[in-house]
């Protein structure tokens, strides 16, 4: 039998899969099929979640693990902010260490176990880069724009402007006076349906600023939809909060980020050059279940046959978010 846990970061939801465990890895195909089929609120378990995260070997002697990030869909992403504080916890508990690398697609990040946001609600900090403006890595396509920073963009909604940052993964971020969600909803699904300006799709996120060092983020993310948080969305949208507005912008203190999960920080150390800025996300890394399954019924999805536990770690998540 293979265990694999259910877990989350500010409630966006994932399955991990450390597949140093499994005799005989899962192919690519495999990953996909699984993803798909144990993501899913119908054919999943647990209500399905928003991803898989897979846990390999790094082939980096500075790094203690590998994360891969499959969507919902089925499609893999370069990087997951909250899914990768909780890969951390899951290899810090492996591996006994409170400060280790990571391997993500396109970079070794430095991650470490913070404080506990408070008792069974544990924390770590994890670093978000590189960072992009470029519309080669984004990639995306308008008119002659190398880049979109705070750019006026009437194709997606009039009288809004939008910065696009990848971080790697690709974010697309808008500053409004209220988040609504069904003009988010429509950008969204529009700019990950086939579109001439993110062909690769985009995760979007609307944001409020809340007061100094404070925002409100929704993201709809690709390869998902609508998710209760996105990591690298909030980590891109302080960046973009940073750099355009500095007036309620303090670079000695964290940013506060409210999402309809709950809660995270951000530390943006702003470079003249913003590519070079540092990015770190602070935030949960909560295990709600522990799964058995067979390594024979993960090969071809066969999630009929799974003994769940549950850790008791969510209800110490949701006292923890009626505190704040
Ligand atoms: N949907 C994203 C990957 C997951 C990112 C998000 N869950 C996070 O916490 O950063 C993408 O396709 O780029």
């Amino acid at each position: 039998m293979v265990q694999i846990l259910k877990v989350h970061g500010s409630e966006n939801q994932f399955f991990i899969l450390d597949q140093t465990k499994l005799k005989k890895q899962l192919s690519d195909d495999e990953l996909k099929n699984l993803a798909i089929k144990i993501c899913s609120p119908q054919n999943g378990i647990l209500n399905g979640s928003d991803g898989l995260l897979v846990v390999n070997d790094s082939k980096y002697d500075d790094c203690i693990g590998q994360m891969r990030v499959i969507n919902a869909d089925g499609s893999e992403a370069k990087m997951c902010g909250n899914g990768l504080r909780t890969v951390s916890r899951y290899l810090s508990e492996k591996f006994n260490k409170n400060e280790f690398k990571v391997e993500t697609f396109e970079n070794n990040l430095s991650v470490k176990r913070s404080q506990d946001l408070a008792e069974g609600v544990p924390a770590f900090s994890v670093e978000i880069s590189p960072i992009s403006f470029n519309k080669s890595d984004l990639p995306f396509s308008y008119k002659d724009k190398e880049q979109l920073i705070d750019s006026n963009v009437p194709e997606f909604i009039s009288g809004q402007t939008f910065t696009a940052i990848a971080v790697p993964n690709p974010h697309l971020i808008s500053f409004v006076d209220e988040v609504k969600e069904d003009e988010l909803g429509k950008l969204g699904k529009m700019l990950n349906g086939k579109n001439e300006y993110f062909p690769e799709g985009v995760n979007v996120s609307f944001a409020k600023i809340l007061g100094p060092n404070k925002l409100f983020v929704q993201t709809y993310e690709r390869g998902v939809g609508f998710t209760n948080a996105c990591g690298t969305g909030m980590s891109a949208t302080s960046l973009a909060f940073a750099i355009l507005h500095e007036d309620k912008f303090d670079s000695k203190k964290d940013i506060e980020v409210l999402n309809p999960g709950g809660m995270v920080k951000t530390n943006i150390q702003l470079d003249p050059q913003p590519e070079n800025s540092q990015i770190r996300l602070i935030g949960n890394a909560t295990f709600t279940h522990n799964i058995e399954v067979s390594e024979s019924d993960l090969h071809i999805a066969n999630l009929s046959k799974v003994d769940i536990q549950l850790t008791g770690e969510e209800d110490k998540y949701q006292q923890f978010i009626k505190s704040i």
